[in-house]
């Protein structure tokens, strides 16, 4: 087939959610043959600096692609939180595939809460910030509402246009969900079990044997031990937010 090596408007978006797993799902997609990855989140619908540069500026930021059969994949986890994302992606890419990792938004918001407090070493503790009165406010905890923004998704795209992948069974079978991933994208079954192996110097987390390896020292950090009350008010606030996430995206998940 004829060789184009020119870059394309990618095909496929892995639109969140943030600490999620969507760095470890674009980086096994990545090892497909048929799939062209963006090495960076490229932020494009969600920035006043980008936006206003156009289409040909987002196309310039995608990988090189060898042949028309490639899919062009970007992943920007703020897209999925971002008011004015859906409103433009619908508008500019109406056929884009939409790709949603969702997982525990408790250990999400743990996850979230250890990036922030790496960067704040004064940071007061996962367990005081929950104890606070308005703490349901405070961003890594509303995040886990997937509810909240997959309703404004919604408005602009079908269900079926988006695919949800189970962070939580990307963490310990991978394959399963790239398997479905890559139905969905509509490439070969070529990502397999035999291709994983378990990294115990990094929690136990997946990495892929060729030619990618791990993630990097940012992905697999060490989360700190809450407390059992903490844990009950969050559960006790997620089980409606994950109540409304089951009857909009019709999944059921064995964590929700
Ligand atoms: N294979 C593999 N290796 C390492 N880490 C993995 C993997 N699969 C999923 N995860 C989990 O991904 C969490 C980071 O999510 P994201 O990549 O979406 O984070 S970010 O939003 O891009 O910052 C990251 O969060 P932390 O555990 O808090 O570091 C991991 O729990």
């Amino acid at each position: 087939s004829e060789v184009t090596n020119t870059k394309h408007l990618p095909q496929a978006i892995i639109i969140g959610v943030k600490k999620c797993g969507t760095r470890a799902l674009l980086k096994f997609l990545s090892v497909h043959p048929a799939i062209a990855a963006s090495s960076t989140e490229i932020h494009f619908f969600d920035s006043p600096k980008h936006f206003p540069l156009g289409l040909d500026w987002y196309r310039n930021q995608m990988p090189i692609a060898d042949t028309k059969q490639h899919v062009t994949i970007e992943k920007t986890p703020h897209y999925f939180v971002d008011k004015r994302t859906p409103k433009r992606l619908a508008r500019l890419l109406p056929d884009v595939k939409l790709i949603l990792i969702l997982r525990d938004p408790i250990i999400r918001a743990i996850s979230d809460y250890v990036q922030i407090k790496n960067r704040h070493e004064s940071y007061p503790t996962f367990d005081n910030f929950v104890s606070m009165e308005n703490f349901t406010k405070w961003t890594p905890i509303r995040i886990g509402c997937y509810a909240i923004y997959l309703r404004r998704w919604l408005k602009y795209f079908p269900l079926e246009q988006i695919h949800f992948v189970d962070g939580e069974n990307l963490i310990h079978r991978p394959w399963e969900e790239l398997e479905s991933v890559q139905r969905f994208l509509n490439v070969s079954n070529h990502i397999r079990e035999e291709d994983f192996y378990f990294n115990m110097e990094k929690r136990g987390f997946p990495c892929i044997r060729q030619p990618n390896g791990c993630l990097g020292s940012s992905k697999g950090r060490q989360h700190p031990t809450i407390s059992g009350q903490t844990r009950e008010k969050l559960k006790h606030l997620y089980s409606n937010c994950n109540l409304q996430l089951k009857q909009l995206a019709q999944i059921d998940f064995p964590w929700l």
